[in-house]
């Protein structure tokens, strides 16, 4: 642990009874202080939008943990020493802050404290409760940090960055990204300013495509009158997969540090074209979506969207970044891929009759990828043509593929504690910025206007499948990468030194 973590902490974790909290947060901060990550003095207070009172929210504490957090025992005592660090404030408005200040106090016992205010509440909750914290004195020298969504609409996320920098200098604020935490997207740029084979064909010279795909099988009925409102393109495009493809796109950082990520992100994001909703954007909704309760009748929420990105700048002028996700898809998994710039035709001549066709019609065989899968610890996986084994030269594909399980000490770290630890030790680097998010915005922007104006189709899609045809056209000349995988590979394929997996689960 370092210094800056031997404070008493006073984490206040506002929407403590609501899901985000129950299955993400409160696991979160139990896996910190079960293994030794948070200080001696430390205390957790919840609040919410009903007073529940202490048991009840210890109660739910262990039920979250049980079910989430890997715990089999409320007697473990880890975990009661845990529950005696809880306890439960009530509602914060600004016209009363009810026990929150007295509790706060109580913890610091006056010595220097770290004091972080999480808002996992609904968006609509952000800006009354900073103002509540600045009302009653509770502002000053603070971490606060925000849940997605930061803002619904350009609008919106500008009105409520006014409001928290009235409150907070920027330095003070945390947007949660969780997408930036996985272990696999941290080893994005790793791999290419600490590894000048990778780094130096990072560029339109020798990529092709990328993909940054995130099917999901998941159904939506659990939480349908918050995603009725919201739809993919909202819960995931302008947020996880804007910031991932803002982490494949930036340009080398002048330090690997807060600062420096943060600026060549915000650069990345400022080249972001506006995405054109009449060529590269594919909408589409799971039959049977609208017959789920709190699904309003004829609902055009989107459940799937696919979009082609343009990154109007030296590195990336004509690359396309092809962006997918959904809902009730055939398969789940997180996978970015590079697609590389191939022409073996000089040297191996054109592909033989009955040998799948070459790169790029059909991506497949002689097809060079790099990829990353972001899902659970993550892994990255080279697929490079070679020449099969026997007397002829046949080429076939082999993919090589590295579990970042499998690095010592091979504990990964699930991204909720990983933000949770950055933010008690003041570290923003996997945080977004607001000008990171106000550039995102700006290249979201058409997308939400033409959803508004209907003038781009939802298609229908069943259930379990891949979700409309019509995106294949956005990835055209090529083909989706995640069901090319080397679980689906194809009979010329061969596999070197590959770990074993399954498909990709989230
Ligand atoms: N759930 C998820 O999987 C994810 C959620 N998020 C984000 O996390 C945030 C919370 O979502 P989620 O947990 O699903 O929502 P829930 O509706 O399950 O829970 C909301 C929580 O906030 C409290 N609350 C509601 N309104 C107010 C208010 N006006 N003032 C103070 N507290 C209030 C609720 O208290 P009470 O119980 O008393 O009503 C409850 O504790 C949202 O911003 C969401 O977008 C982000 C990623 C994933
Ligand atoms: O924020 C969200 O992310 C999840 C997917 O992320 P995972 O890391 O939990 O797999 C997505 O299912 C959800 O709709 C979205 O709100």
């Amino acid at each position: 642990m370092t210094d800056a973590t031997q404070a008493p902490l006073v984490l206040v974790l506002h929407g403590a009874t609501g899901d985000l909290a129950r299955r993400m947060v409160l696991p979160a901060i139990y896996t910190l202080s079960s293994s030794g990550f948070l200080p001696e003095q430390f205390s957790l207070v919840g609040t919410g939008a009903e007073d529940v009172g202490a048991e009840a929210f210890r109660e739910r504490v262990v039920d979250s943990l049980t079910e989430f957090g890997g715990v089999s025992s409320a007697e473990d005592p880890a975990v009661v020493a845990f529950l005696e660090r809880l306890s439960f404030a009530g509602p914060v408005t600004v016209e009363d802050a009810g026990t929150l200040p007295a509790r706060i106090a109580e913890v610091a016992d006056g010595q220097p404290a770290t004091v972080i205010h999480y808002l996992a509440v609904p968006p609509v909750a952000f800006e009354p409760i900073t103002q509540a914290l600045d009302a009653h004195g509770l502002a000053d020298g603070i971490r606060v940090v925000y849940e997605k969504p930061y803002g619904t609409s350009p609008e919106s996320f500008e009105a409520l960055d006014r409001v928290v920098h009235d409150v907070f200098d920027e330095e003070q604020v945390y947007r949660i990204d969780h997408f930036l935490a996985k272990e696999a997207t941290q080893n994005l740029y790793v791999l290419r300013f600490a590894n000048e084979l990778f780094g130096g064909m990072w560029n339109r010279n020798h990529v092709a495509q990328v993909q940054i795909d995130v099917p999901e099988v998941l159904d939506v009925a659990q939480r349908a009158t918050f995603y009725d409102a919201t739809g993919a393109a909202l819960d995931m495009l302008v947020t996880h997969l804007f910031q991932v493809a803002a982490e494949i796109g930036m340009e080398p950082p002048y330090a690997i540090d807060a600062a420096g990520l943060a600026k060549s992100r915000e650069r990345v994001l400022g080249d972001f074209r506006p995405i054109d909703p009449s060529e590269d954007l594919v909408f589409g909704q799971f039959e049977g979506y609208q017959d789920i309760d709190a699904v309003a009748d004829g609902s055009r929420t989107d459940t799937y969207v696919a979009a082609r990105l343009w990154i109007d700048n030296d590195r990336w002028s004509g690359v396309p970044f092809i962006l997918r996700t959904g809902k009730r898809l055939a398969a789940s998994g997180q996978r970015v891929t590079l697609v590389l710039r191939s022409d073996h035709e000089l040297q191996f001549g054109a592909a033989a009759p009955g040998e799948p066709e070459v790169c790029p019609e059909n991506a497949h065989l002689r097809c060079n990828t790099i990829s990353l899968s972001l899902a659970g610890s993550g892994s990255i996986s080279l697929r490079t043509t070679v020449k099969r084994p026997g007397h002829d030269l046949v080429l076939a594909n082999g993919t090589a593929e590295l579990d970042l399980a499998s690095v010592d000490p091979g504990r990964s770290v699930p991204p909720y504690a990983a933000l949770l630890y950055d933010v008690i030790r003041g570290d923003r680097s996997l945080f977004p910025t607001a000008e990171n998010l106000r550039q995102a915005w700006r290249a979201f922007a058409p997308v939400q206007e033409a959803q508004a104006a209907e003038s781009v189709p939802v298609h229908s899609y069943a259930p379990g499948t891949w979700g409309p045809v019509e995106a294949d056209a956005l990835v055209h000349p090529y083909a989706w990468q995640i069901d090319t995988h080397p679980e689906n590979a194809g009979p010329d394929d061969i596999t070197v030194g590959l770990t074993e997996h399954g498909a990709d689960h989230g």
